[in-house]
């Protein structure tokens, strides 16, 4: 289901969207961190959003991931208004639509990379076995089909974040968020996570990322600049890194 059915065959729906959401934080003098954001997100997009530090990022993240709600506005994930739920049944909406990849990996240290994989699957009635099968299957997308059974501690950096994306995938979310994720990485493995994140995209996932370095944000086909809490610009990545690889109608890649 989505939150708008296309209109015409061949016109991609809308996933997930906000309307002109605000969100005030009242700490001392009130600090408007989102003043009236409208975005939407299609199934199969790419967007990254950049702004200065201050400007709303992770307000507006924390929206689509359901860990907050706006004062104003609206939140629809898949058909479902985000704003009208209870804490619990938006914790499961979370738990279910919901994939989320952290600048820091937030792995369970004391469990094996297959077993964080896992984690996430408790939402969804699936017996043991089989949770071991999709974390099999999960690492092995992301490159790691033999490191089922290391510790976090086991593995480099790039690797800890691969896994924690095959946990972000496990109960196949509508939409994938990442916050930084290639923050705490060096430059090259932080490409070759970017590479990931393209054919992730390629497979059709909805990604909405946030990062501060430009290079990284071109991967994306759009990116959403914020300033003091308003939209200040969409900005369409034209050849984008993310389009570059792909044959998308003839129509990329000829300027
Ligand atoms: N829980 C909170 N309580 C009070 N103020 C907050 C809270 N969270 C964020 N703010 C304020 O809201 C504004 C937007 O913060 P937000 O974290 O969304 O910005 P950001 O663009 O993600 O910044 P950064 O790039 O530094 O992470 C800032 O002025 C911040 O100080």
């Amino acid at each position: 289901m989505s939150v708008h059915e296309p209109g015409t065959p061949g016109e991609t729906a809308t996933v997930v969207a906000a309307t002109d959401v605000r969100r005030t934080y009242h700490l001392g003098e009130p600090v408007h961190a989102l003043d009236g954001v409208s975005l939407s997100l299609e199934e199969g997009s790419f967007t990254a959003v950049m702004g200065p530090s201050g400007s709303g990022k992770s307000t507006l993240m924390n929206l689509f991931g359901c860990l907050d709600t706006p004062d104003e506005g609206t939140v629809e994930i898949d058909g479902r208004s985000v704003t009208a739920l209870s804490g619990s049944d938006r914790a499961r909406l979370r738990g279910t639509e919901i994939g989320f990849v952290f600048q820091t990996f937030n792995l369970m240290p004391r469990l094996t990379a297959a077993e964080n994989v896992t984690m996430p699957m408790v939402f969804h009635d699936v017996v043991d076995e089989d949770r071991r099968a999709r974390a099999r299957t999960l690492l092995e997308r992301v490159g790691l089909g033999d490191r089922l059974d290391h510790a976090p501690s086991e593995l480099s950096g790039g690797q800890r974040q691969r896994v924690a994306i095959a946990r972000a995938l496990a109960n196949e979310p509508t939409l994938l968020l990442a916050d930084e994720p290639t923050g705490n990485l060096d430059t090259e493995t932080g490409a070759e996570i970017m590479d990931l994140f393209r054919e992730l995209h390629d497979d059709g996932r909805t990604i909405l990322m946030v990062t501060h370095e430009r290079a990284i944000a071109e991967h994306a086909d759009r990116i959403v600049h914020l300033v003091d809490g308003t939209l200040d610009e969409i900005e369409e990545v034209r050849g984008s890194k993310a389009a570059s690889g792909r044959d998308r109608s003839g129509s990329e890649g000829s300027e």
